[in-house]
């Protein structure tokens, strides 16, 4: 089965198209003000309206509140809605889209969360703590025991250098990277995503 690639935090048109073209399945815009690679709504319909077909744009959000989710579902083409943090599956079902859950590894039980969220169509596990912000390039214990009840997304610190280890020890449905393929802070690197990419399919 071939590993899915979704990079975050694209925040310029140009990285969302080079992501694409160097083989990532999805990509994600970051609707969470606090962050660095945080989008307003005219960049994220600039970025999704050169998104090149068959690639998914991933729109995510932290604790938001309903409105904010519903002004950018009507101004942005979103594929699938990300939310990553303390939100009930009523919250994010309200929406009618298909979303995934993310489980903040560091102190959190990604089996709590996969009761809590049936119809979440994977859960992405990330290195952070409940809670906090993603894209902070902790990586959690790739040993520990995952629930079977839904597809896995690994996220958390992964980099060209060690994606192919997760890809082997976990195989998941899918790998996320953000900062692992940035220059700084939301400027992705042409030559980081190409070995990003590489190295997924070798693992
Ligand atoms: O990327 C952010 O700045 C961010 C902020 C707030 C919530 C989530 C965020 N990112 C979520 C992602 O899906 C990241 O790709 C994931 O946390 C992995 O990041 P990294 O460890 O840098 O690869």
């Amino acid at each position: 089965m071939r590993t899915r690639i979704k990079i975050c935090g694209i925040t310029r048109p140009e990285d969302g198209v080079m992501a694409a073209e160097l083989g990532a399945d999805a990509i994600g815009l970051v609707f969470y003000p606090p962050s660095q690679r945080h989008v307003d709504i005219a960049r994220a319909a600039e970025i999704a309206a050169v998104v090149p077909p068959l690639v998914s744009v991933v729109g995510l959000f932290l604790d938001a509140n309903t409105e904010q989710v519903e002004d950018v579902l009507s101004a942005v083409p979103i594929d699938l809605l990300q939310f990553h943090g303390g939100e009930s599956a009523e919250f994010c079902a309200q929406f009618g889209r298909r979303y995934i859950k993310s489980v903040g590894m560091a102190g959190g039980d990604p089996a709590e969360v996969a009761a809590a969220h049936p119809h979440a169509l994977a859960l992405l596990l990330d290195g952070h703590a409940p809670g906090a912000a993603g894209g902070s390039g902790d990586v959690f214990d790739w040993g520990r025991k995952l629930p079977t009840s839904h597809r896995i997304i690994v996220a958390g610190g992964l980099r060209p250098d060690n994606v192919a280890q997760a890809v082997k020890m976990i195989k998941p449905w899918g790998v996320d990277c953000s900062s692992g393929v940035e220059s700084s802070p939301g400027i992705k690197d042409s030559s980081k995503m190409a070995a990003f990419t590489q190295e997924v399919h070798r693992g």
